[in-house]
């Protein structure tokens, strides 16, 4: 028997399918009182919008209850507020999502309350958000991680981070080198079974997120902390020492994070890399949050130093941020609620050691919602940030899905390797966290076991997209830069890095717009790979940087039509054959040498047998001559061999590299890439 219920839901979803053609504008939807008593059209717009705000904050959403438009009328009676929860508590229901209360404040009129909206998902699906974890060497980085993940507080000497480490050398350092991925999950409000049960009758307790994380020995259990998670925070763990800067630079651009959480040491300020990865992250666009740590060991009149000066450059032109503290529970909705939207810096002083205010930063980490705009229903596309090769499973790559659907068994096309190609691959397995999945939608991040395919032949940076997409490897690409920091100028054929999504590789600049760069210049500058081509998009952000040389900038365009025979490969080539090149060189003049010295030798032996028969003793001079020569000549091939035997000594890899690089590949490539 049809459930009654449920095929009301269902003709008021088809109802709504129908109209949302329909509507184009939400003004009728506006006001204090619109979900008190809304008409038939309204509550299909209310319903519109609640599913495209879902859409956008991909599952989750913060609804104000009560406003006014213009702020002059706000709050709700009581019997009106009762008819809003209800009104929302339906809409809720027919969108399947928890409705959560987070925070009441009185106004003139009467109250104003928010509610958090959450999708219910299946036991195999969660929200994600990616945190980057930024800030100097010593801010407490890998501590914080260490105790929000464990449960258990630091000692002061570093007993949090210990579980974090990847490497040996790090343990012993007690640095960071390598990027991090450390995860904390979320139930909302209690488990996700009630939940999915519950869903229609519950959700109207007070907002507690519960951390799911249950360390068992020391060790976190990922795919258990997904199954219980509504949502998963992850933390990509960066390293905080300059000499890192090429990997914390590559978390930042190639895992796609939706904030950047900036940790500062209480007693040490704003020191060393801090204002480097702040300015990274404004770079970028990811929006920026603020935690100050160790304030159990700081004391007070250096605290308050620090944070005059954090808040100065927060407020600085260069950043425009408005900072708020977070002290209280009220503070962190609020701040939760306008992170994306506004300019704010919500900045959070913690102890790893005491454990102040450590819940706090908790509850904004569940209600972070993310605005980055992901689309389910184009063509998939997938970057590689990492390789790996499992006994048993074969060659794996994780990355982030940037676009479309990827379903287990669907076969996407891996690529460009070094000759511009991209290949069919099939996706064996899907995980997630850790856990298999059937598929993974865009702004999720993943794991596909791949087929028939060695791990040597995949390397960050390249991309599985749909077959559809037909893509193109580019040599040579249009970036608009603006450039942040150069100690002199910038002027043609200038190399650096470039970071675009998990591209990383030394791109030269073949022309710009102006003759040469300073700080603060901007140009549309004309790009060009040096090692082999890559697979970049439009609009895509990228960051130009050599040592403290940093620019940054959007792709503007792709330049398929080039080839490898321009200038990388004639630098390439130079490089390669510098040492054949020098022999040759210095063979020549050998050459050249002994031919001038028989052609002395025959005017002297001309010019004593002038009289003589010529043809007998002339070609018994020119054999010798020329054996004489062919002997050299032979030396000076054996000595080029050697040359080259030397060379290709020094590596195989190099060797072998070389002369595939030559001839073959720049035809190939070639005509690849046309
Ligand atoms: N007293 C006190 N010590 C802390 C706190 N947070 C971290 N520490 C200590 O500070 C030291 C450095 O912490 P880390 O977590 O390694 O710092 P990091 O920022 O991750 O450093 P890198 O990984 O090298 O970038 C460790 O000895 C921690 O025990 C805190 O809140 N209070």
């Amino acid at each position: 028997m049809t459930d009654p219920k449920e095929s009301q839901r269902e003709s008021l979803s088809s109802f709504v399918e129908k109209n949302i053609a329909r509507c184009s504008e939400y003004d009728k939807i506006l006001g204090r009182n619109v979900l008190v008593a809304p008409s038939e059209e309204q509550y299909v717009l209310l319903l519109k919008r609640l599913k495209q705000q879902l859409g956008e904050g991909r599952g989750e959403v913060i609804l104000e209850i009560g406003a006014s438009e213009d702020g002059s009328e706000n709050g709700l009676l009581d019997d009106e507020l009762e008819a809003a929860v209800a009104t929302l508590q339906s809409l809720a229901q027919t969108l399947e999502c928890s409705c959560v209360k987070l925070r009441e404040r009185k106004e003139i009129r009467g109250v104003v309350v928010q509610y958090l909206i959450r999708k219910v998902l299946d036991q195999s699906d969660f929200l994600e958000i990616r945190v980057a974890v930024v800030g100097n060497v010593d801010a407490g980085k890998s501590t914080l991680l260490g105790v929000l993940t464990h449960g258990e507080l630091d000692n002061g000497r570093g007993t949090a981070r210990q579980k974090l480490f990847r490497h040996k050398h790090e343990m012993e350092s007690g640095r960071t080198s390598s990027v991090g991925n450390d995860i904390l999950g979320f139930d909302g409000e209690g488990n996700k079974h009630f939940l999915k049960i519950f869903v229609f009758f519950i959700s109207f307790l007070f907002f507690s997120g519960n951390v799911v994380n249950k360390p068992e020995h020391g060790s976190l259990d990922w795919v258990k902390i997904c199954e219980r998670s509504s949502k998963v925070i992850t933390f990509i763990d960066l390293a905080g020492h300059e000499r890192y800067l090429k990997t914390t630079v590559f978390g930042m651009t190639g895992h796609a994070p939706d904030f950047g959480m900036l940790m500062v040491g209480a007693n040490a300020g704003i020191i060393g890399m801090t204002k480097e990865h702040l300015g990274l992250a404004l770079a970028l666009s990811v929006p920026v949050f603020v935690v100050v740590t160790k304030i159990d060991m700081c004391p007070v009149n250096v605290l308050q130093d620090n944070l005059k000066m954090l808040v100065r450059i927060l407020k600085s032109p260069g950043c425009r941020k408005v900072p708020v503290m977070i002290k209280s529970a009220d503070d962190v909705v609020m701040s939760a609620t306008n992170f994306v939207s506004e300019r704010l810096c919500p900045i959070f002083q913690v102890s790893n050691v005491t454990g102040e205010n450590l819940d706090l930063l908790k509850t904004f980490f569940n209600l972070l919602t993310t605005k980055m705009e992901y689309h389910e229903n184009e063509p998939a596309e997938f970057q590689i940030d990492d390789t790996y090769s499992v006994p048993g499973v074969g060659t794996v790559v994780s990355g982030t899905t940037l676009k479309g659907v990827i379903k287990l068994n669907d076969t996407l096309m891996l690529g460009p390797d070094p000759l511009g190609y991209f290949t069919p691959i099939a996706v064996k397995s899907i995980h997630r966290k850790r856990m298999a999945v059937k598929e993974v939608r865009a702004g999720q991040t993943a794991s596909f076991a791949l087929k028939k395919i060695k791990r040597s032949q995949i390397r960050k940076g390249m991309v599985m997209v749909s077959p559809s997409l037909n893509p193109q490897a580019c040599w040579e690409f249009e970036g608009e830069i603006l450039v942040l920091h150069h100690p002199t100028t910038i002027s043609s054929r200038y190399q650096a890095m470039v970071h675009c999504g998990s591209i990383r590789q030394t791109a030269s600049i073949i022309s710009m717009s102006k003759d040469c760069l300073r700080t603060g210049d901007k140009a549309l500058i004309h790009f060009r790979f040096i090692k082999h081509p890559e697979y970049m998009t439009p609009g895509q952000r990228m960051v130009f940087r050599e040592g403290r040389t940093k620019a940054v900038g959007n792709v503007v365009r792709i330049i398929t039509q080039a080839s490898p025979t321009h200038q990388g490969l004639k630098t390439k080539q130079n490089k390669q054959q510098r040492y054949g090149q020098g022999q040759q060189k210095a063979n020549k003049e050998v050459v050249q040498k002994s031919r001038e010295e028989n052609s002395e030798k025959i005017q002297i032996e001309e010019k004593e047998n002038y009289l003589q028969e010529f043809s007998e003793v002339g070609s018994s001079q020119t054999e010798n001559t020329f054996e004489g020569n062919s002997d050299k000549r032979e030396t000076v091939q054996q000595g080029y061999k050697k040359g080259r035997g030397r060379r290709g000594g020094r590596g195989k890899n190099k060797s072998s590299l070389d002369s595939n690089s030559t001839t073959p590949v720049h035809i190939s490539n070639r005509t690849k890439v046309q």
